[in-house]
């Protein structure tokens, strides 16, 4: 488990402030969903937080150490599986010791026992063991998705950040696949941070919230804090008039999305 430090981060593109001044701290083990539109800042926090993007101003530090570029105990799931479609559900995962072990030695399938046996867990943790010998290019989006899951569990992070993981599925395969990712960082005690613009699938897998609007950190709170106000400031001018406020399970109100999943 690894906390994150997050403070002052800037992040300029030529005259675009896509990240100002933003700053706060996650506790080992939490699972913070970072929302907002298009174009807020989302990818750029996770990638400064992998160390993928050098910022302009500001540090993050994974337990205390400063990251200045990416980690093996930090793993990142992309929106876009970046899985290869010729090997199968097993191969893939396997890649994920390639940093450990080099690429050649990783797509030569020279890991030894224990990292073959981790691609197993990993798989069976997504629910794919059964399909592990399955070529990735004959999966559907969601469970391509999972195997890029798998692959990254097997570089046995500390840290998982995944950048809008579901945004190219179907909603019952965004929920699906939400729930593995979930699972995996709890059961393994992971600490987690995950981009949604889905206001609805981020309440119901997220246990703490950032929102950011043009780059600034506009909310970080808790579900119950996550009301109709808080979702209008970090989503603007967009209509959240489809979003309605209903009862969870345990009675407490919250915010949907009419028609959602
Ligand atoms: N490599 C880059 N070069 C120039 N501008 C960039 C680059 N990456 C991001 N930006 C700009 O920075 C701002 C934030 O982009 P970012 O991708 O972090 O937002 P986002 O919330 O993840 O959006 P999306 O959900 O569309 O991925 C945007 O204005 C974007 O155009």
């Amino acid at each position: 488990m690894s906390q994150i430090t997050v403070d002052g981060l800037t992040k300029e593109y030529g005259d675009t402030v896509a990240l100002d001044d933003v700053s706060f701290e996650i506790d080992s083990g939490e699972f913070v969903v970072v929302l907002g539109v298009s174009g807020s800042g989302k990818s750029t926090l996770l990638r400064c937080i992998n160390g993928l993007t050098a910022p302009t101003d500001g540090t993050v530090a994974i337990d205390g150490d400063r990251i200045t570029s990416p980690r093996d105990d930090v793993a990142m799931i992309f929106q876009r599986h970046n899985i290869i479609g010729q090997m199968s559900a097993y191969s893939n995962a396997l890649t994920g010791s390639l940093s450990r072990n080099g690429f050649v030695r990783s797509l030569l399938r020279l890991q030894n026992r224990d990292e073959k046996l981790r691609a197993l867990e990993a798989l069976e943790t997504v629910g794919l063991l059964d399909e592990a010998q399955q070529k990735a290019r004959q999966m559907s989006g969601g469970q391509q998705q999972r195997v890029g899951i798998a692959r990254a569990l097997v570089q046995q992070p500390n840290v998982l950040l995944a950048d809008e993981p579901v945004a190219s599925l179907d909603p019952g395969s965004a929920q699906q696949v939400m729930n593995y990712l979930r699972a995996a960082a709890t059961d393994r005690g992971l600490t987690g941070m995950v981009s949604l613009h889905q206001v609805n699938l981020a309440r119901k897998f997220g246990q703490r919230f950032i929102g950011l609007h043009d780059g600034t950190k506009v909310f970080d709170g808790y579900r119950d804090e996550l009301t109709i106000d808080a979702i209008d400031e970090i989503y603007g001018d967009i209509d959240t008039e489809g979003m309605v406020v209903v009862a969870d399970d345990d009675g407490s109100s919250a915010v949907d999305n009419q028609g959602a999943v």
